[in-house]
């Protein structure tokens, strides 16, 4: 830290008095693979259902934030550290308002990802790999990124020439080579019903 002389200030209205009003949990969904993987269409996805089902949730989008909030940092690997570390603060924020929050970040590096859940109480950080092998993901290439990568037109693309780091123990696992859109989003609410938080 590079400031001193800071008091933090308790809030008078606390997160379990906006999970009390609200009537459902909140949480952070992250979710974490490859581009093209799927995490923004499933997100999306997941974010209507429950939209639909009134819960007050929000989804923050990589290329999203990248635009704003994070639009100084590229891809080198100090500069996602710094990407995932703001994205686990703005969560946090999230959560505390008694919200469900998605998102969907590649966040190649187990070690950022374990610092961003270590910001969170036990059952809070609900981590979400969305697993599909890279040849599929290049071979949907919605952006046309990796045909883009393969040309050399962009450097340190994950997959390509900079690593993606699996979950070793995600609290889900979603296999969007394997499941449909609907059979993925009613995996992540039925994991959301067992554990109470909808
Ligand atoms: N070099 C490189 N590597 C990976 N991705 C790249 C790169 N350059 C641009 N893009 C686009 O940026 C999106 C990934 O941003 P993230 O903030 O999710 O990345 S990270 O978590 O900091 O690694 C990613 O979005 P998704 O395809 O939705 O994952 C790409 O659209
Ligand atoms: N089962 C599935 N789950 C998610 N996306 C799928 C699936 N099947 C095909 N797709 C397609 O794969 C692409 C995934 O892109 P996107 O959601 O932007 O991925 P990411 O956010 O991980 O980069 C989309 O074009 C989507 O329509």
């Amino acid at each position: 830290m590079k400031s001193t002389n800071l008091t933090w200030h308790e809030a008078t209205v606390i997160k379990q008095d906006r999970r009390n009003q609200n009537g459902h949990g909140s949480c952070v969904l992250w979710f974490t693979g490859l581009s093209g993987s799927g995490k923004s269409t499933i997100a999306n996805a997941v974010s209507n259902e429950l939209f639909r089902q009134g819960i007050d949730e929000y989804v923050l989008d990589g290329d999203n934030i990248r635009h704003g909030l994070n639009r100084d940092l590229g891809f080198s690997d100090a500069d996602r550290t710094e990407n995932i570390r703001r994205i686990g603060e703005v969560a946090k924020l999230f959560v505390d308002s008694g919200k469900i929050v998605t998102t969907a970040f590649i966040s190649p590096f187990r070690s950022d990802r374990d610092q961003v859940r270590a910001l969170f109480e036990e059952g809070e950080f609900i981590e979400i790999y969305i697993a599909c092998p890279l040849e599929e993901c290049e071979r949907r290439d919605p952006k046309n990124l990796y045909q883009k990568a393969r040309k050399g037109e962009i450097k340190d693309f994950t997959g390509i020439h900079s690593p993606y780091e699996a979950p070793e123990k995600p609290e889900l696992s979603i296999a969007s080579h394997q499941l449909s859109v609907p059979e993925a989003v009613e995996k992540i609410l039925t994991f959301l019903q067992e554990k109470h938080i909808i």
